[in-house]
């Protein structure tokens, strides 16, 4: 098993990442579960179905445990979900010593965080991620749901008390999803570590590569690039933006599939993350060879292209909805080159210019 500290300003907290760490719940969480009264896991019913309950005996012999499972997928980030999780914690009886256990993927880490972030002003949760893709959204603090005019509308930056990172648990992860978590993967090797980049792209040449245990010892370091960022700029206040690069166009993506899981949150960044290396050789900041990027992610099995049936305007107005973006003026994160970003307000006309000129799916006329 590996472990990493990430440093937060209310607490220091572990990640433990490595084979069966589900199973050493007990010992891991000794202290931290000391004087709890209650835990209650939240789960979606892909993953329920598969480890809820080695889960529930794991915690059972220390504190009495309830599951509440929502349905799978992105849509389940939703004001609904989370007004149903909050009575049920009331119906459970959960109070201020209780602690909620994330069991899932993104979506229910950002989910039941947020439940655990708001529930009676704040009460502890754990993460235990089920995705290659929470490697990043388990670790930070950021909790949230979606509203259905724009992605992560609503939210709260809460810690979790630890993080434990089975990697048992991905062998179930169909292929899609492999993919999906991997570019959050390249995404912080772009923003923060050329060499680790080299590295994937040398190595990681098919869905096969992504799946066997080649990246695995590069979890730990993916996940320590964004420890890093977060122990430097927690709330995002500056540097931690970085960490949205390819989430610009990306949120705009999710938002305009409705949240239905045509697209998920990993190709679109990916869609996000070649768009965003346009507008930086656009605006003469990069050099980026786009046209070859593209080509590994495609090998991989991305589908990089921005989707059809939108036009440049649509795109342009749900953008506006970024977090990152003030008074309607957009911000994106650019890369000079791999380990180089940098923040920059992009005029709209300019976009407007590139997602026409990116002719591949845009509809005509736009
Ligand atoms: N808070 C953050 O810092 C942060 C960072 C990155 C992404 N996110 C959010 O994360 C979400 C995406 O997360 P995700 O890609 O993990 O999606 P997800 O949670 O929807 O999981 C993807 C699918 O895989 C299934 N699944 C999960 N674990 C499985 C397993 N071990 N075996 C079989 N099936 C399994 C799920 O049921 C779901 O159908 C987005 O909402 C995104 O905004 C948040
Ligand atoms: O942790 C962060 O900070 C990130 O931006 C990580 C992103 O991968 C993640 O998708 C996050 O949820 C985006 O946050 P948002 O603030 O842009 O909604
Ligand atoms: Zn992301």
């Amino acid at each position: 098993m590996e472990q990493l500290t990430v440093h937060a300003s209310a607490q220091s907290y572990p990640v433990y990442i490595g084979e069966n760490v589900l199973h050493q719940t007990e010992s891991l969480l000794k202290e931290k579960l000391a004087g709890k009264s209650k835990a209650m896991i939240i789960t979606d019913t892909n993953v329920g179905e598969l480890y809820a309950e080695d889960l529930r005996l794991c915690l059972d012999p220390m504190l009495p445990v309830c599951v509440e499972t929502v349905p799978n997928g992105e849509s389940a980030k939703s004001l609904a979900s989370y007004e149903r999780l909050l009575t049920a914690c009331i119906r459970e009886g959960l109070d201020r010593q209780s602690i909620i256990f994330a069991l899932g993927g993104g979506v229910i880490g950002d989910l039941a965080g947020f439940v655990a972030a708001t529930y009676m002003r704040g009460i502890p949760f754990v993460q235990v991620p089920t995705t290659l893709l929470a490697h990043d959204s388990s670790v930070g603090g950021k909790t949230g749901i979606n509203h259905e005019l724009g992605k992560n509308l609503i939210g709260a930056f809460h810690q979790p008390s630890a993080v434990l990172y089975d990697t048992q648990t991905l062998m179930t992860l169909p292929d899609r999803e492999w993919r999906s978590g991997f570019a959050e993967m390249i995404k912080h090797a772009y923003i923060n570590d050329s060499e680790f980049l080299q590295w994937l792209k040398e190595n990681v040449r098919s869905i096969e590569d992504i799946k066997t245990n080649k990246i695995r010892p590069f979890l730990k370091r993916s996940i320590a690039v964004k420890a890093d960022i977060v122990k430097e700029d927690e709330k995002e206040a500056g540097v931690r933006a970085y960490l949205n690069f390819g989430h610009t166009l990306g949120h705009a993506i999710e938002k305009l599939a409705g949240y239905n899981g045509d697209v998920t949150h990993g190709e679109a960044v990916a869609a996000g993350m070649m768009f965003a290396m346009r507008v930086s050789n656009y605006l003469g900041l990069s050099n980026w060879d786009v046209e070859e990027e593209v080509k590994w992610l495609e090998a991989l099995g991305f589908p990089v292209n921005i989707p059809a049936g939108f036009s440049a305007q649509t795109f342009i107005e749900t953008m506006k909805k970024d977090k990152k973006a003030t008074s309607g003026q957009l911000t994106f994160v650019l890369v000079e080159k791999p380990g180089c970003p940098l923040l920059k307000t992009v005029e709209e006309h300019l976009l407007y210019e590139l997602l026409n000129n990116d002719k591949r799916g845009m509809t005509s006329g736009d």
